[in-house]
């Protein structure tokens, strides 16, 4: 089998006396696209940037591309890219500029030629003359992605890539990811968006610092071992709180203009909602849960270590 592009286990960090990622353990193939999911302050951030080597871990061990991430950190630093949350580059300079001046600060050779690639393999050739600040959402990060491509690394991190950003160009960055992932590249990234997650091989789901669960989406709902109900006209009022108190019920959560309503009782759930929508004359029929159903399964069984 190739090397794991990711294989640490037992990181840590602390941030004072905040325990920020507690013995996380990560294992992700080449090629693959592995998803960090989990509320904000979970950690996804800081156990990206302990393992492309930007930030030290108190303790633990492991790879990064056959690199030691307590004490390669330089190298593992070259040989990745990686993406932030906010856009960093220059909004006065051209796409072109942008591109040339990241590839003179990683002191590339055979700069011209790879901003030639960038501009072409991400579709920035007709833009390559505008000013970034005047870009949209997402030909901003089509840029951002193009200057952390440069380099050619073997490894992305990119962290929450899209957020902010309309949905058509968002499905066309993930074309883009994908495409990268069958040329053999690995992609950890981080994301709030379901239907994102859903485009993941693998995902982790963290919170408080912690890994809740890991594996493929199908994996991962399997896991919570539920069973859904899908009510209609879930926005009429107090329905979601009057389905929350019945017996059988562990939670409810809203799908548009329908409620989820899902339980491990399948028995319970289903004679609970049984008399419950026959007496408000309400449509219930089971569906399968969602991955979304899934993670707030495992939010509400997560227990908050510094509470
Ligand atoms: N440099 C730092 N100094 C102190 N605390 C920090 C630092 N960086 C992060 N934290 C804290 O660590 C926790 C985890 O933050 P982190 O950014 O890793 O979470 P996240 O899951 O990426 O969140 P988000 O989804 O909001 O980006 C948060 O409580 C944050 O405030």
């Amino acid at each position: 089998m190739a090397e794991l592009a990711i294989d640490v286990r037992g990181l840590n960090k602390h941030f004072g006396t905040h325990h920020v990622v507690r013995d996380l353990a990560l294992q992700v193939r080449p090629g693959e696209i592995f998803g960090f999911l989990g509320p904000n302050g979970s950690g996804k951030t800081t156990s990206i940037r302990m393992i492309c080597g930007l930030l030290t871990p108190d303790s633990g061990e492991g790879t990064c591309l056959g690199l030691d991430v307590m004490r390669q950190s330089r190298e593992i630093k070259r040989q990745v890219g990686y993406m932030t949350q906010r856009f960093s580059l220059w909004e006065d300079l051209t796409i072109a500029e942008n591109l040339d001046f990241v590839a003179r600060m990683f002191g590339m050779r055979g700069r011209r030629e790879a901003v030639t690639r960038a501009l072409a393999d991400l579709g920035l050739e007709g833009r390559r003359d505008q000013l970034a600040g005047t870009l949209s959402g997402g030909w901003k990060q089509r840029l951002a992605l193009a200057a952390c491509l440069l380099h050619e690394p073997r490894l992305l991190l990119l962290d929450e890539p899209t957020a902010g950003v309309d949905p058509k160009a968002r499905r066309d960055f993930w074309e883009e990811i994908h495409r990268l992932s069958a040329d053999g590249i690995t992609v950890l990234v981080s994301t709030h968006y379901m239907d994102e997650a859903e485009r993941c091989h693998r995902l982790a789901y963290l919170a408080y610092g912690q890994m809740l669960a890991s594996g493929t989406g199908d994996e991962i709902i399997a896991g919570q071992h539920l069973h859904t109900w899908a009510i209609d006209g879930g926005d009429a009022p107090g329905l979601a709180d009057a389905l929350r108190a019945l017996d059988g019920v562990d939670q409810v959560a809203s799908f548009g203009a329908r409620l989820h309503v899902s339980g491990q009782d399948a028995d319970g759930l289903a004679a609970g909602l049984k008399d419950f929508c026959a007496k408000r004359e309400l449509d219930a029929e089971p569906v399968e849960p969602s991955l979304e159903d899934a993670f707030i399964h495992l939010m509400r069984d997560a227990p908050d270590p510094d509470a």
